[in-house]
């Protein structure tokens, strides 16, 4: 069985790594939005910096796929923890000043860039923990069921979920198969038709997340968990991911225009975009 998981769905990054030799990184990458503190050779901590409330629009999709190129560039790095530095937010999804108004090139250039992030990280052999300090929203929450393991603040005002139907959007099927893959079909069925939202609690009793911590041991219990992962067999590990997540993976890779055009036409529906404005005027009322 091949391996060569990641380069088998992005043959020009494949193409990339070929033509420009491994680098050593430098220790840690800092910017505006984003830091990542590469704690050994073999993992390091990602951490989201986009107040309010780490929205994605194209520009943070772009940048956040750049870095993802980059960990897999590194053949030495084993692991990501993925977090936020933004108090009490992992991610509120994709920024909705997107989709509200939006011209149709730039939501379709939004949206592969949502494809490409999913496609990235869902792919990806390394592991990932994400170390969910704060609400995890809609396109937040489907980028932490595509990790491999999540870890969740103990704090009963915290949410995670997907109300997409409360606006009238049918989430795409690669988010519907992600949900499915961790919580089971029933459940999704369930979580996505009524617009459930969960606490903590609930989201580990239903297995979307796998554990609780209070705040201050997110980070020292993810590394622990880290450490523990980076010691199991690598080729074996990367192998069983393969196998685990590929037929999910072709659905959406084998298929990304037509999820564009779906999402493009549901979007730019006017009923739709009369609920998005009604929607971002009762966020912005609170
Ligand atoms: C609209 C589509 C619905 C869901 C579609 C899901 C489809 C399946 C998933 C895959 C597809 C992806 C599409 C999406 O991800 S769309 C994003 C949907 N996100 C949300 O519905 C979350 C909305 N936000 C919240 O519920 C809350 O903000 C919060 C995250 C719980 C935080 O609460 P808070 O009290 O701490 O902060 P709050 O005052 O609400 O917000 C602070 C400011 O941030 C603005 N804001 C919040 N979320 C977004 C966002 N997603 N995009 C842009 N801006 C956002 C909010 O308006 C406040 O702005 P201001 O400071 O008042 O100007």
């Amino acid at each position: 069985m091949s391996i060569n998981f990641y380069s088998k769905f992005f043959p020009l990054i494949k193409k990339g790594v070929a033509s420009v030799p491994f680098q050593l990184r430098p220790l840690s990458t800092r910017t505006d939005l984003f830091n990542v503190e590469n704690k050994s050779e073999e993992y390091a901590i990602f951490r989201l910096n986009k107040p309010p409330v780490n929205s994605l629009n194209l520009e943070y999709l772009n940048l956040l796929n750049n870095q993802l190129d980059e960990f897999e560039r590194n053949p030495k790095l084993k692991g990501i923890i993925l977090t936020s530095d933004v108090k009490s937010t992992f991610s509120a999804g994709v920024d909705i000043l997107e989709m509200y108004k939006c011209e149709p090139k730039r939501l379709e250039a939004v949206w592969r860039a949502v494809q490409d992030f999913w496609i990235k990280l869902y792919g990806s052999k390394k592991i990932y923990i994400a170390a969910l300090n704060g609400h995890v929203l809609a396109l937040g929450c489907a980028i932490a069921m595509s990790c491999d393991y999540r870890i969740m603040v103990d704090n009963d005002k915290t949410k995670i979920g997907i109300t997409a139907v409360l606006l009238g959007i049918n989430a795409p099927s690669w988010v519907k198969n992600t949900m499915i893959n961790t919580i089971g079909f029933r459940e999704t069925e369930k979580s996505l038709k009524f617009a459930k939202i969960y606490n903590p609690h609930q989201a580990l009793k239903l297995g979307l997340i796998d554990e609780i911590v209070s705040s201050d041991k997110l980070l020292s219990r993810s590394e622990e968990v880290m450490k523990t992962w980076c010691k199991i067999p690598t080729l074996a590990r990367e192998m069983t991911k393969e196998s685990m997540r590929s037929e999910t993976l072709g659905k959406l890779v084998n298929n990304r225009e037509v999820d564009v055009q779906e999402f493009i036409t549901s979007t730019m529906d006017p009923h739709l975009q009369d609920n998005l404005g009604k929607y971002l005027a009762s966020l912005k009322k609170k």
